[in-house]
């Protein structure tokens, strides 16, 4: 392995819950939610190049090369930090697009991570997850690479323990936009700020959950179904959903039951990109 290239993966996220507690004068929403990662994740490769160029192969179908997350995260760090080296970028993309698992924010705070190291950038972890946000609410957590409590717009995040478990996943025929959801004139905007202690209470909900149910029936019927299994959830903006399993056997049989396609994974506290850093970090003494 070469201290010029580095090979991490960009895990999903799921929003335990979601609550929007009110709107800022900018439009932006602030909200409260937890966010836990799982062992589903998008593979980033990256090489050094001396001659500042930029690259990443294969395209995403529909998203230009310039507005890809990961190109947009590299530029910002570049200049950000005014270092004239270049990357080719591999992406190995296995996450659903537009479902809620966040893995275009998750590509980007790879990238930040992955580039940071081999360009020698040294920015910590409080200034790349600064960068991040520009680019999208979702990136920090995923900079910061543990399980959080989230408020503000996302970016205020305290980390926190919850149980991992496996988790069943569907991932419905529908896409569903998350600029559109947010500005749905029936969307809940005012939910009591709860405090991170009721986190357990069973109070918690996705607010977003009744006016995407109406946007996108595949939603609503893949809910539907779910919650004959137990709480159900839906993440983010959807259109994914989600129920926590007592076993990884539990997950499977009713993935196997399900009209609706989707997967099994695990919940995971600390972030498979940051793992996956440690170790080559390790592995180059550095
Ligand atoms: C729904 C969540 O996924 C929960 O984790 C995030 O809050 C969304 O984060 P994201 O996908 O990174 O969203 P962004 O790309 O930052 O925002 C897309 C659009 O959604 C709206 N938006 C987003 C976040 C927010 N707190 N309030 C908003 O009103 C804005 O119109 C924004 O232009
Ligand atoms: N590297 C990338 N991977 C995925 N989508 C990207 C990427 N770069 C830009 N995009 C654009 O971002 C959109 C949202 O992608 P993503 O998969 O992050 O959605 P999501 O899971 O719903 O995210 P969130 O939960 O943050 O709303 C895509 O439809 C695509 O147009």
């Amino acid at each position: 392995m070469s201290a010029h290239e580095i090979t991490l993966p960009a895990p999903a996220k799921l929003n335990l819950f979601l609550h929007i507690t009110g709107r800022r004068d900018d439009g932006y929403h602030t909200l409260q939610t937890a966010f836990q990662f799982i062992d589903s994740a998008d593979i980033l490769h990256f090489s050094l190049r001396h001659d500042g160029q930029l690259t990443l192969s294969p395209d995403i179908d529909g998203v230009l090369s310039a507005d890809n997350l990961i190109i947009r995260a590299a530029t910002a760090l570049r200049e950000a930090t005014n270092c004239t080296l270049g990357a080719n970028i591999r992406l190995d993309k296995r996450l659903p697009m537009g479902g809620g698992l966040g893995g275009g924010s998750s590509d980007a705070a790879t990238t930040l991570l992955a580039l940071n190291t081999l360009w020698e950038t040294q920015l910590n972890l409080n200034e790349l997850a600064a960068l991040g946000l520009k680019l999208g609410a979702d990136v920090p957590v995923f900079v910061h690479g543990h399980a959080a409590w989230a408020e503000g717009v996302g970016e205020l995040l305290t980390a926190i323990e919850p149980d991992e478990p496996w988790y069943v996943v569907l991932t419905p025929e529908a896409h569903v936009s998350t600029a559109e959801a947010f500005r749905h004139p029936l969307l809940t905007r005012h939910s009591e700020a709860i405090k991170l202690r009721d986190l357990n209470a069973g109070v918690t909900r996705n607010d977003f959950e009744k006016v995407v149910r109406t946007l996108a029936p595949a939603v609503d019927e893949a809910l539907h179904w779910l919650t004959q299994h137990g709480v159900a959830k839906m993440t983010g903006t959807g259109a994914c959903v989600f129920l926590a399993c007592s076993s990884q056997g539990q997950a499977a049989d009713i993935l196997s039951a399900s009209p609706v396609n989707g997967f099994i994974c695990r919940g995971q506290n600390r972030s498979s990109a940051h793992t996956a850093l440690d170790h080559w970090l390790r592995m180059h003494r550095i």
